[in-house]
């Protein structure tokens, strides 16, 4: 862009065009300055104060060095400024000083120990060293002919690092557990139930730990639930008298026959062409029972782009989940057209959309 001087509405696009550049280059300080923010409790601090807390009430609280205290009002304005805390003005004494009092935005209840739908574990999975340094290898990537930035970064799969750093697939685990919560709270509300109406049985396929296996289980007495998954995620897990745990491979080992499939996160961990083979193999369980079953997919449907150069909340989440897919796993978030070429790759008839999670739909497939 050439700067020509004298015209006024060049010159604020041209210092626009720069501002948004430095915007862009320091836009992981947001996520930084989030887990400082987490890793310190400074959320759990406010919410246990339970009114505007004064920032002398939140350094006195927090495990820092008295060093430090005349810091964290800076941490705490770049977390305002992103919408994560709340200011208001609180009176501290007798002669009606004003200090400054922060509260929770409503975004930051899911940073909550005690939330049962806590962001925190995928948080610090996605900010942590692990993850960072495989998106230092994007490039190289690009380059070679790994399958994965994260392979190219660590050397093993995804799959493999989980399962040699225990550390890392309880911590995983831990995230899918919270996000399987949060599914099952709007999954099993009225609106949605008519999902697993008139089912008798139910496969959930990479179905982790089961949080979301038994909370259905749970709502429905009657329906057989298993949950099918990795031996190193399924070993010496309990079932109750309608759920049950089956360790094995969803690309080696058959699938478990059953009335209705259920993938929750999961095909977007795959590429079509994995996605293909998840699918025929998940109609060949359905199609082994005699009533007429169904595949129950809960993942994301990119919007299309067609608000050109417009700010759009979801759709720019949904771009970051497919690039951190392609990353980690060589997955991808799809779109409407993209999901129908699976289905029908995988010989299925039918199928329909109820976007219901604002994120994520509900997609059911029929043979
Ligand atoms: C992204 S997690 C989703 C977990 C769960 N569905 C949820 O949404 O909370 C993917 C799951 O697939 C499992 N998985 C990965 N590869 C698998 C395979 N080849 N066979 C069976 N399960 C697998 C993982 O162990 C993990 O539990
Ligand atoms: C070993 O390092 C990692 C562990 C977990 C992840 C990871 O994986 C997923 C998978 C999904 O299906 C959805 C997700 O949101 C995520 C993550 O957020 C995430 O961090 C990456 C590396």
């Amino acid at each position: 862009m050439e700067f020509q001087s004298g015209e006024k509405a060049d010159h604020a696009k041209f210092l626009k065009a720069h501002n948004h550049m430095w915007n862009h280059i320091f836009s992981s300080i947001n996520s930084m300055s989030l887990k400082c923010a987490v890793e310190l409790g400074i959320p759990d601090a406010i919410h246990n104060y339970g009114k505007p807390m004064p920032l002398s009430q939140l350094i006195a609280s927090l495990p820092i060095h008295p060093s430090k205290a005349s810091f964290i009002h800076r941490l705490m304005r770049i977390l305002i400024h992103s919408g994560i805390f709340v200011t208001e003005n609180v009176v501290i004494n007798k002669n009606n000083e004003v200090e400054i009092g922060y509260i929770l935005a409503d975004s930051s209840m899911f940073l909550l120990k005690n939330n049962p739908f806590s962001v925190t574990p995928l948080m610090l999975i996605n900010v942590g060293p692990t993850v960072t340094k495989a998106w230092h290898h994007l490039s190289d990537w690009f380059k070679n002919d790994d399958l994965t930035a994260f392979e190219t970064a660590h050397g093993m799969t995804f799959w493999e690092y989980t399962d040699s750093v225990p550390k890392y697939g309880q911590s995983f685990n831990d995230g899918m557990a919270s996000d399987s919560r949060f599914v099952s709270s709007l999954l099993l509300d009225d609106k949605c139930k008519r999902v697993f109406e008139g089912l008798e049985s139910l496969v959930d396929v990479g179905g982790g730990t089961g949080t979301l296996a038994k909370a259905i289980a749970e709502s429905f007495p009657n329906l057989k639930c298993s949950v099918f998954d990795l031996p190193c995620v399924v070993a010496g897990l309990q079932g109750t008298d309608n759920l049950k745990y089956i360790a094995g491979d969803m690309l080696v080992d058959p699938i478990p026959p059953s009335h209705a499939i259920f993938l929750k996160w999961i095909l977007h961990n795959w590429n079509d062409e994995e996605c293909v083979k998840i699918l025929k193999k998940c109609k060949e369980a359905i199609m082994q029972k005699s009533k007429g079953g169904k595949v129950i997919i809960i993942d994301m449907v990119v919007e299309d782009d067609d608000k050109k150069g417009c700010y759009d909340q979801s759709l720019e989440t949904q771009l970051f989940f497919d690039m951190l897919m392609m990353m980690l796993f060589s997955g991808k978030e799809r779109n409407k057209r993209e999901w129908s070429n699976l289905i029908v790759s995988a010989g299925f008839t039918d199928y329909t959309v109820t976007p219901i999670f604002g994120l994520r739909s509900i997609i059911e497939i029929y043979p």
